[in-house]
């Protein structure tokens, strides 16, 4: 089997092109929602994904507030500008890049947004909310797989699902939103006893775990859906001296011959990371106001 190649650039073209005809429609109601971005320190990989929501958001017909504060940044000051940020009616949407300089306790910046603001869905009010099936904000690259999926599949309901990785920010809000599908889901991690073995079980594989190229060919079920949610930074002296590339959590050509759909790394998952925080923006807006959540 070869598998079908899933256009994550194009998925999400489509889907900020739906974004931004509904924010078309709320500005003829005087309405124009707004984001917030913050970034401390001079990370270039951040910068670059800073650079591009704020272009993105722009692009959408919504409001982007870019605040760059220098790496040594305190945790009070960070703290005061979330509480300016969560106390000004033209924000919809606040969020705040990681990873954090050393010296900011993330978790607690993180529990400071208010919670119908946080569009990357990390507060423990919208996480608990996803986890117990209530409606909330859900963070963007999951949120992205599912979009990802239900565009593939429809209907996923009784689909075995495999998670690799249980972080707070992919792991664990993928198995709440694939549980919520009717998937019946694993969460697999490093602990795992025979990996490769629960990862053939799945209809739907989703790595995100950061360790590049982790998952081959034979741990793949054949005709199985494959999501990679692995940003690895490598090194390619092929490309030239001191020279970097991408790549995902998936070995692709041993995963590719076996499977029935992948995502590549890069054009798959990521540039729905970006669509999502778009529409978790229109999502807050709404929300705040009183209107119905958009259907996307
Ligand atoms: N507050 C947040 N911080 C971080 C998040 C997040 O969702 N919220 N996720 C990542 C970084 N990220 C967005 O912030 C992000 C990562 C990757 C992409 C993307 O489109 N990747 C491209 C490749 C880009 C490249 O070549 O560097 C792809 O996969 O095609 C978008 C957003 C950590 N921090």
């Amino acid at each position: 089997m070869t598998a079908a190649i899933i256009d994550g650039k194009a998925a999400a073209a489509a889907l900020r092109q739906r974004i931004g005809a509904r924010v078309g429609e709320l500005a003829k109601q005087g309405v124009t929602p707004g984001l917030a971005v913050v970034l401390v320190g001079e990370n270039p990989a951040s910068q670059v994904y800073v650079r591009s929501k704020a272009k993105q958001t722009v692009e959408a017909g919504m409001r982007s507030f870019e605040h760059k504060l220098p790496a040594d940044t305190s945790e009070q000051d960070l703290l005061a500008l979330v509480g300016r940020l969560n106390a000004d009616e033209a924000v919809d949407g606040i969020l705040v890049q990681l990873p954090l300089p050393a010296q900011i306790n993330a978790e607690l910046v993180l529990e400071a947004i208010d919670p119908r603001k946080d569009v990357d869905g990390f507060h423990p009010v919208n996480a608990g909310r996803l986890a117990s099936g209530a409606p909330s904000l859900v963070p963007c690259t999951p949120l992205g797989c599912l979009m990802l999926l239900r565009d593939l599949k429809g209907d996923l309901a009784g689909l075995e699902a495999v998670v690799i990785g249980r972080s707070n920010i992919v792991g664990k809000p993928m198995a709440a939103l694939l549980t919520a599908e009717s998937c019946t889901v694993t969460i697999a991690h490093s602990k795992t006893r025979d990996l490769p073995a629960v990862c053939r079980r799945a209809d739907i594989l989703v790595a995100a775990v950061g360790r590049p190229g982790m998952v081959t060919g034979d741990w793949v079920k054949p005709g199985a859906i494959v999501l990679d949610v692995g940003i690895n930074r490598v090194s390619a002296p092929e490309l030239g001296e001191g020279k970097t590339r991408i790549v995902g959590d998936v070995d692709f050509a041993s995963c590719a011959a076996v499977a029935g759909a992948i995502t590549p790394v890069p054009g798959g998952v990521g540039p729905m990371t970006i669509a999502c925080l778009l529409a978790n923006t229109l999502t807050a807006a709404c929300m705040r106001r009183g209107l119905p959540k958009p259907v996307l």
